[in-house]
């Protein structure tokens, strides 16, 4: 178990959780010691949303400890439910206009920004006076994403938020994501497109058969991997380094441990995943036992 950190926005410490008889979590651990954009990635079914939901207590864990602030989140206390926001990828919002939607809900957080509410809605080109009923699913999703921006929750949930969104959206989405205000939050986003967020992403979650594999700072990673795409066999890095590699065209991408004599590089989300997904082990491996705590060492 990971020492219990006092400061940590999330601490789950030896979760267990299944829906049946099958557990989806055992002893899972994860800490979200301090503010940051963490990206929570997985396979489909590896339990994303059923980690978000019980952070934001709407399950309830069989065994172990979460805190969320301090909180433990299925007690659902006023005061807790003040500081976390969860967008889930499914959801429902009344036959209002983004414009009457709050003044019945920005009550519940205390440091919502309306001017933020409205300033979002405009990048994310989402009509403030059009009933959700008379908008499309993207437009819905836009406006959900532009109030759960405008909570300004110290904690924020978002669950595959850039799902059915256009192309210019995703961009707009990213740039939301980048702003200042965002910075002083702890946000834990699931999703499967790693583009969307590569550049804003502070700190990578991979989740898999049920435990956090992978839980680092993304520039903590480029000190120990290095991507890159390789024109012919001899441009590979040799065997002793080389994790992965896949054809890109008449290239090859690869990933492999960082070479000391090298500067660390820009890390890639996606080669990232399919090499954690292809050669989990050797890639874990690779890391120090802070960022892969499950990896067993080479013998
Ligand atoms: N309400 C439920 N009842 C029973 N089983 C469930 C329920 N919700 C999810 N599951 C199961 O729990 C597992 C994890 O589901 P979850 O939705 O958390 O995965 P995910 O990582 O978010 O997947 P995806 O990437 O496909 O969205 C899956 O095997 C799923 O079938």
């Amino acid at each position: 178990m990971t020492p219990s950190s006092p400061c940590a926005d999330i601490d789950v410490q030896a979760l267990a959780f299944g829906y049946g008889k099958q557990p989806l979590f055992a002893r899972f651990d994860a800490q979200a010691g301090q503010p940051g954009i963490y990206g929570l990635f997985g396979r489909n079914g590896s339990g994303k949303s059923t980690l978000l939901k019980l952070l934001a207590g709407l399950l309830t864990p069989s065994a172990g400890q979460v805190r969320v602030r301090g909180h433990v989140p299925r007690r659902r206390a006023a005061e807790f439910l003040s500081q976390i926001y969860i967008l889930p990828e499914e959801f429902h919002l009344p036959n209002l206009r983004p414009d009457t939607l709050t003044r019945t809900h920005a009550a519940f957080y205390p440091q919502f920004d309306h001017a933020l509410f409205g300033d979002y809605l405009a990048v994310l080109d989402v009509p403030p006076r059009q009933r959700f009923a008379q908008m499309s699913l993207g437009q819905k999703k836009k406006a959900a994403i532009a109030f759960a921006l405008a909570t300004q929750t110290p904690v924020l949930l978002m669950d595959e938020p850039t799902n059915g969104l256009d192309i210019v959206s995703r961009a707009q989405f990213k740039t939301l994501m980048a702003r200042p205000e965002q910075a002083c939050r702890t946000v834990l986003i699931s999703t499967h497109q790693a583009h969307d967020l590569e550049s804003v992403l502070q700190h990578i979650w991979f989740i898999d058969n049920g435990q956090l594999v992978l839980g680092a700072p993304m520039a903590a990673l480029s000190a120990h991997l290095q991507m890159g795409v390789a024109s012919d066999a001899t441009q590979l890095p040799g065997a002793e380094r080389l994790l992965y590699q896949e054809p890109v065209g008449q290239q090859s991408a690869w990933v492999a441990r960082r070479a000391s004599d090298t500067e660390p590089g820009l890390v890639q989300l996606e080669l990232l995943y399919k090499a954690l997904s292809f050669n989990k082990s050797a890639v874990l491996a690779a890391l120090p036992a802070s960022m892969a705590p499950t990896a067993t060492a080479p013998a």
